[in-house]
């Protein structure tokens, strides 16, 4: 069987290259099987009927409208870890940015003007305006500690910096990956009130959305340096401006640039570049084509954001029927009734539900018709159907 993958946005050339030669991928495939982006902003997107699965070679997936698919049958993908060093390298070149003004520093140096001996006057009398602060014993508090917010309370933490975590939501796993060291906040107020550099690593969700606000900076330390590489959402910007303004917050690095944010002198805006690395974006490729190939040859799901994790070993000729049911009771009854009635013999099943959505996989010997096929379709709670010749 071949397969179609659509690209959105520039997906590395390498991680591609983990695809078979009889899939057809690019930017300008029709009706694909599955689609393939980064941060494309799919909300106002016509998504056609033949997609079966949308994987995010990343992390966030707030520009996906995951609701409206799930209900569709669609499973969307993310890769959890794919680009989390990469992000943690930039927010800690963003922690030395701000802990010793080497925005300002190197712009006043660039700047300098006259011979060796006039630069060099220039320089030690201009150096006393960017003197900085050192890491050791500063307190960094990082709330959302997921993929992205372990690996920089780890670092910094191993850079000698006191580390204050928050994450009402932490997996074990995350857990077990941070350091002892990592002293674990009882609310999110106490980050503000404690930190010296606070840095946010949450998703862009109605809970976070404005998280840190105006009340929040507020009960701050004076002269504390914020740093947002999540989505800029997360920061209500018009508050951080105020704070920016007063002097209260010494500075804000992010990596989401916006009017309201430009030109202004205690602000450092990049371009969104905490995942573009040739690592990060080979890894996040790798992962989603691995998810996606997975899915469309076997129906398995690994990562996905609305779907149950569901993988079941294929056996040799087995004909596979998938279905993406909404999870109320009785659904496997109904479709292994279905697939009795047809005088189909199920050699394994696999049935996982996350939430209000199910996933149900069952393997039968011989064909399965295009009425067998439909008259599932038709269960109530039933949203899609495949079936996967063996
Ligand atoms: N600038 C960039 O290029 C990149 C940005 N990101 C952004 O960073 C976010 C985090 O990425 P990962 O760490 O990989 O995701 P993750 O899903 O591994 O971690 C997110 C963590 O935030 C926690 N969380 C959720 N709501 C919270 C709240 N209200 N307070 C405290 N913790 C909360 C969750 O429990 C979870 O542990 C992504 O959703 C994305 O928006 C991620 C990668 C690259
Ligand atoms: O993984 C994420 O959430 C990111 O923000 C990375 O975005 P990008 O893939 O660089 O467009």
């Amino acid at each position: 069987m071949n397969y179609s993958i659509k690209t959105l946005n520039s997906i590395s050339a390498r991680g591609l290259s983990k695809l078979p030669e009889s899939y057809e991928v690019g930017p300008h495939v029709d009706n694909a099987d599955a689609w393939l982006v980064r941060s494309a902003n799919l909300h106002s997107v016509e998504i056609p009927d033949s997609v079966l699965a949308i994987s995010r070679a990343g992390a966030g997936t707030n520009t996906i409208p995951v609701n409206q698919l799930s209900g569709r049958g669609v499973v969307v993908f993310n890769t959890p870890g794919s680009n989390a060093n990469a992000v943690k390298e930039l927010v800690l070149a963003g922690i030395l940015l701000g802990a010793r003004n080497i925005l300002p520093a190197a712009a006043f140096a660039r700047q300098l003007t006259g011979d060796d001996n006039e630069i060099n006057a220039a320089v030690e009398a201009g150096k006393k305006q960017f003197v900085g602060w050192e890491l050791p014993g500063r307190t960094l508090g990082v709330i959302g500690l997921g993929e992205v917010g372990v690996q920089v309370a780890n670092a910094a933490e191993a850079l000698g910096m006191k580390v204050l975590g928050y994450d009402p939501a932490i997996t074990i796993r995350h857990a077990w990956q941070l350091s002892s060291h990592v002293t674990r906040a009882a609310s999110i107020d106490e980050v503000f009130r404690r930190a010296d550099v606070l840095t946010v690593h949450v998703p862009l969700i109605e809970a976070t959305q404005g998280l840190v606000n105006a009340e929040r900076l507020a009960l701050m330390k004076q002269r504390a340096l914020v740093l947002n590489f999540s989505r800029a959402g997360i920061v209500d910007s018009p508050a951080m401006v105020a704070a920016l303004e007063s002097g209260s917050i010494r500075g804000y690095v992010c990596d989401f640039p916006s009017a309201e944010l430009l030109n202004r002198p205690k602000v450092v805006a990049l371009p969104h570049l905490g995942a573009s690395t040739v690592e990060a974006e080979e890894n996040s490729a790798a992962m989603a084509v691995n998810e996606l190939r997975d899915f469309l040859e076997n129906g398995n799901i690994s990562n996905s954001v609305n779907f149950p994790d569901a993988v079941l070993a294929r056996e040799p000729d087995t004909t596979r029927i998938v279905v993406a049911n909404v999870n109320v009771p009785n659904m496997v009854a109904e479709i292994s009734a279905l697939i009795g009635d047809a005088g189909i013999n199920i050699t394994n099943l696999l049935n996982k539900s996350r939430g209000e959505l199910a996933w149900t996989m069952i393997d039968v010997r011989g064909p399965v018709t295009d009425a067998l096929r439909s008259s599932i379709e038709q269960i109530e709670g039933v949203l899609r159907v495949r079936v996967i010749e063996p």
